[in-house]
């Protein structure tokens, strides 16, 4: 199962993140996110996929960020449209399409992304985006018929191992883990999210 922790951008935190042996890394790029970076880190993942995650963002912004900090993947969390997506996987760089689901119909969208990313992030409804540190019903999720692998975002706490080991789909690729790792914003709790990670993969 793949592990993301997004909102960094401390790098001696971010090393220490990347040696619990995560698979991919994420960078805010919304201004106005608490965990917006601004800056590039000290230390940037050298084993971990890096993930700038964006916010209906211009795609030359989008472009030069991928460039200034090496991103391996993008992960688009507006109402960005399929043909942005296959523009970035044109260049060479993954795709992850953000969505949020309160209700079964909320998954009627990604149907107009087939083919165009490389994953979806299903994550909880909310005015603010993401970042929310709320969950939402993952059983919507036995909705979504599509064969695009998806991460689960959205209020993952270190009291969710069973609730995540217990979900089964065909698609579920991994976790996306934040705000509930978190001392402050961007920075994360490493003895909290060790002992998660550990849990999860036993
Ligand atoms: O984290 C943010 O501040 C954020 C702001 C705007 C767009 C996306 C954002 N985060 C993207 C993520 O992938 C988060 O990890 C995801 O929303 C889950 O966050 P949390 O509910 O805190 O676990």
């Amino acid at each position: 199962m793949l592990v993301k922790v997004c909102g960094m951008r401390d790098g001696e935190n971010i090393r220490l993140v990347e040696n619990l042996s995560v698979d991919l890394i994420g960078f805010i790029f919304y201004p106005r996110s608490p965990r917006y970076v601004n800056s590039l880190p000290k230390y940037l993942p050298r084993s971990a996929g890096r993930v700038g995650v964006f916010v209906n963002e211009k795609l030359g912004v989008i472009e030069d960020a991928v460039i200034r900090y090496g991103l391996t993947h993008v992960q688009l969390h507006g109402s960005e449209i399929p043909s942005v997506c296959v523009a970035l996987r044109q260049q060479g760089i993954q795709v992850i399409k953000a969505f949020s689901v309160s209700v079964p119909d909320d998954l009627m969208a990604v149907g107009r992304y087939d083919g165009c990313c490389d994953f979806f992030l299903f994550d909880t409804s909310t005015s603010g985006y993401g970042g929310s540190g709320c969950s939402f019903d993952w059983g919507i999720l036995q909705h979504y018929t599509g064969n695009i692998p998806f991460l689960i975002a959205g209020g993952i706490g270190e009291n969710d191992v069973e609730r995540v080991l217990n979900f089964k789909h065909p698609q579920f690729a991994g976790v996306d883990l934040n705000s509930c790792f978190e001392i402050s914003p961007g920075i994360k709790d490493i003895e909290k999210l060790n002992r998660f990670i550990t849990k999860l993969k036993r």
